[in-house]
């Protein structure tokens, strides 16, 4: 199934259990303005090469409709189409004033070189100035593009570099929330991260840093993988090691504290929670029966399409949806937009409490709405988000 229809379909669930009219219903799923632009750029040896970009909004019920923009050669607009929705419905779980939005450019980064990546990202902002998204030095560019247009305007881009108005905390955010979440879930059960065994998905910005938190903790990070490849310790990888191995080989692969282990084993490897942290779609009917974790903690977008949800749930696996798991890093950087307006920097402490604070708040949101309609946890996020919006679409009118 693909992402658009996934989500979608979970967003029918949410509205039939809320009651929804259906009139609201349908101008919920229909996203707001959707847009696709060319992109060409001259590679450095002066050839000419064209990309396409899309940003879809979605809705802007709650406020000004936010997410981040992903650099893949599968983008397409049925998925950036998903993502933005997905932002909506975040952004009210979080219970932060925006609405959704997400951006896309067809492109292999890895096979751009830097001025390349500059080129695209500034062409994309060109034709895109009025809307934009995340994520650190495209982001500069994103702004100074921007500002082209419009004067100097930190708050419109969030994930900037600290230097261009960007918030201490926000690198570390999403996994950082992705580990507040989890002790929420785990207090749930009497548990916390001491003593018990992670396995993570993706090593990059949210894998990375949710694997070093759950370390520092006491968790035992016992499997990790990324693109290059996948390791694994049952008595708990370093993770501080392994972050220093894998920025002088650029692998995970080979790490003297641990074996090299098939990538495809992981998500069926044996532990108390998984953590996707790469791909959408990544927990499917293929897999789903194979998998031997306690909890799974969605720190990707999308990583499990609904037929594995069936799966996982007749199994008893606890899901923590990725509308909740992932939030930490869009509520950091609505704390990052605040600072730029009132034009005052909180210290890291600062930002991580209100992080913490916001993560328990909304995560005792979803157990109440799991108690009100007797529903598991993905649907308690989803009713508390699409109720959220649905509330401020009936107070603007938008329906009449
Ligand atoms: N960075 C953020 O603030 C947020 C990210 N997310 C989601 O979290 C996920 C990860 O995002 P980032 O860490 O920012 O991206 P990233 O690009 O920094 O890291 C992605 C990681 O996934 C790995 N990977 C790619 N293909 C893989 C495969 N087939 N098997 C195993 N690993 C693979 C990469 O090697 C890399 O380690 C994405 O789904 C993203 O949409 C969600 C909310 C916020
Ligand atoms: O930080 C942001 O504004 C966007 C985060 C994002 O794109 C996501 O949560 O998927």
């Amino acid at each position: 199934m693909n992402a658009l229809a996934a989500t979608s379909r979970n967003f029918k669930n949410a509205a039939r259990i809320l009651g929804l009219d259906a009139k609201i219903e349908r101008s919920l799923l229909i996203p707001f303005r959707e847009i696709k632009v060319e992109c060409t750029i001259p590679k450095d040896d002066g050839s000419l090469v064209s990309y396409v970009g899309f940003r879809v909004q979605h809705d802007n019920a709650r406020g000004p409709m936010k997410g981040g923009i992903r650099y893949h050669p599968e983008v397409d607009p049925d998925e950036v189409n998903a993502l933005a929705q997905l932002m909506t419905w975040k952004t009210a779980v979080a219970d932060i004033p925006y609405g959704g939005a997400k951006g896309g450019i067809g492109c292999t980064p890895g096979d751009l070189s830097l001025s390349e990546l500059e080129r695209l990202t500034r062409v994309f902002a060109q034709k895109i100035h009025d809307l934009i998204g995340t994520h650190t030095d495209t982001m500069a560019w994103m702004l100074d593009e921007y500002s082209k247009f419009h004067g100097h305007s930190p708050a419109v881009v969030t994930g900037k570099p600290i230097d261009l108005g960007g918030s201490l905390g926000r690198e570390a955010a999403t996994g950082r929330g992705v580990v507040f979440g989890t002790e929420a879930l785990l207090a749930e059960y009497g548990k916390s991260c001491k003593g018990l065994t992670f396995v993570i998905q993706g090593f990059g910005n949210v894998g990375s840093w949710a694997a070093r938190l759950i370390h520092e903790r006491g968790g035992k990070v016992i499997a990790v993988s990324d693109i290059t490849g996948a390791v694994k310790n049952p008595n708990g990888l370093d993770i501080d090691e392994l972050v220093k191995h894998k920025e002088s080989t650029g692998s995970l692969l080979n790490f003297n504290g641990g074996d090299n282990m098939d990538p495809n084993e992981v998500l069926i490897h044996e532990c108390d929670v998984l953590i996707p942290s790469a791909l959408g779609g990544v927990l499917n009917r293929e897999n789903a029966s194979s998998v031997r974790a306690k909890f799974i903690v969605e720190a990707a977008n999308h990583p499990t399409d609904p037929e594995a949800d069936e799966i996982l749930s007749k199994k008893g696996v606890i899901i923590l949806p990725d509308i909740y798991a992932n939030a930490g890093g869009v509520t950091v950087s609505y704390f990052e937009w605040v600072q730029n307006i009132q034009g005052f920097m909180w210290d890291e402490e600062k930002v991580n409490n209100e992080l913490q604070r916001y993560m328990t708040q909304a995560f005792h949101n979803i157990k109440s709405m799991c108690k009100t309609y007797d529903c598991n946890l993905r649907m308690g996020a989803f009713t508390l988000g699409v109720n959220r919006v649905a509330r401020a679409t009936n107070l603007r009118g938008y329906e009449a």
